[in-house]
């Protein structure tokens, strides 16, 4: 389906944030993981969450859900042998389930989305699996992967963090279930660290106890722990909220977004600082962020690393910044569902921006008097391209087709009915 973003000049309402992904995810498995029944409120409905959903009843928990609340009856520390696991395009979901994989004699992780996930590397993951006593047959680091486990072993463990942090959050949910007590070392860098901290919170919350270094490179994870059942609530998402901030910043507006904890680990919270940076009137109080925008904005430079899922979002409202912005830090969004870096400016360059790139680095132009459009724009399989190009399309003189935007329901599947609820002038085709 493409979705044609035609020029709008005002956007005015209020929205409640969607769920949060990455607290459905880690709700979801911490659930699954605990023996007996959890429940999560609010968990997000999106087609990564439903790809997390599949996989766990297929390795065996129990879920029944109602509007608002899921529950979860949990495996424990023993997954239903199975042969395949389907995971879509969720790179989360996948990496995280490759170390509850090991717990089992052998299962294949099909490649459906050969043009996306299919492309990224999990070698760094698959190495400390290695010598976690697991086997695994891969495509040089990419799927399909089969792991062949049954016997994980705790002990000295090494994981590069310079790719993910995924591959770090995957062990860290796995040793605590494994007989001997763990020492997890991070080599090199750890990219997006803030994401940890949310791993970590949630493990904490399920009555897990592991022992991390304020640097978060090294961790002391004792052995033969139990996942304890719990009840969750999933709080409001702020990497796709961000996209909708980032719609209000560029146009004349009045957005109002609840559900947005400021106290949040979500790294992407600082979205809202970034908007606020660019010189966009907002506030942000008790969980509410209103954004009474005038399209005047100012270039920024800020660390891309700490908010990795909203930079897009932040790129495509300084398009339009007097001044040049830069973010910086930023290499792995080269690893995502597309070359977030290249394919991404590729796009905006299109849509008339001016923007350059380095390997680690986003520099944008800025462009107030706004950028020409009237092009076609490929999504790269990508949810956070379509959300960004759509904040770009609202500013543009001739609109943009947004070819291929259903991919949008990766994360975020009411989004463009939400921007359409604020007055954006939108067709889905
Ligand atoms: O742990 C998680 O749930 C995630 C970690 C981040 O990935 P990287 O660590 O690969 O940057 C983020 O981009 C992704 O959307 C979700
Ligand atoms: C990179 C993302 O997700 P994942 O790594 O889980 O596919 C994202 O949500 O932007």
């Amino acid at each position: 389906m493409d979705a044609i973003v035609k020029p709008t000049a005002r956007l005015q309402g209020e929205l409640q944030a969607l769920s949060s992904k990455n607290y459905t995810t880690r709700y979801m498995l911490v659930a699954a993981l605990a023996d007996g029944v959890s429940r999560i409120k609010y968990p997000a409905h999106s087609e990564d969450s439903d790809a997390l959903r599949r996989c766990l009843k297929d390795l065996g928990a129990g879920l029944t859900e109602t509007d608002v609340e899921m529950t979860v009856h949990g495996f424990g520390n023993h997954p239903k042998p199975v042969k395949e696991l389907n995971v879509g395009n969720a790179g989360a979901v996948l990496r995280f389930l490759l170390s509850v994989a090991s717990l089992l004699p052998e299962v294949t992780f099909v490649n459906t989305y050969p043009d996306s996930l299919g492309k990224r590397p999990h070698d760094d993951l698959i190495a400390a699996l290695q010598t976690m006593n697991v086997r695994i047959d891969h495509n040089e680091g990419k799927l399909p992967i089969t792991v062949y486990g049954g016997q994980p072993k705790g002990g000295a463990i090494e994981v590069s963090g310079s790719v993910s942090s995924q591959f770090l959050s995957s062990l860290l949910f796995l040793t605590p279930l494994l007989k001997e007590d763990s020492e997890i070392r991070v080599q090199h860098d750890l990219k997006s660290k803030i994401v940890v901290g949310q791993t970590l919170e949630v493990l904490r919350d399920a009555g897990i106890e592991i022992e991390a270094s304020d640097d978060l490179m090294f961790y002391r994870v004792p052995g033969n722990q139990a996942y304890r059942v719990g009840e969750y609530s999933v709080q409001g998402d702020y990497p796709g909220s961000a996209a909708i901030l980032a719609a209000a910043a560029v146009t004349n507006s009045d957005v109002t977004v609840h559900r947005l904890l400021e106290n949040s680990k979500q790294g992407e919270r600082k979205a809202v600082d970034v908007i606020r940076a660019m010189g966009t009137p907002l506030t942000h109080e008790n969980g509410i962020v209103r954004v009474q925008g005038n399209g005047k904005l100012r270039a920024v430079e800020f660390d891309g690393d700490e908010f990795t899922d909203a930079v897009l979002a932040c790129v495509a409202a300084s398009v339009f910044a007097e001044g040049t912005s830069r973010f910086y830090n930023v290499e792995n969004l080269r690893y995502k569902e597309c070359d977030r870096i290249t394919d991404y400016l590729t796009e905006l360059r299109k849509a008339g921006a001016n923007v350059e790139e380095k390997r680690d680095e986003i520099i944008v132009h800025g462009k107030p008097e706004g950028v020409k459009g009237g092009v076609v724009i490929d999504a790269h399989y990508d949810h956070r391209v379509i959300m960004a190009l759509s904040v770009v399309g609202l500013r543009s003189s001739e609109g943009l087709v947004i070819r291929d935007a259903h991919h949008v329901a990766k994360s975020y599947p009411q989004f463009f009915d939400h921007l359409k609820a604020l007055g954006a002038d939108i067709r889905m085709e």
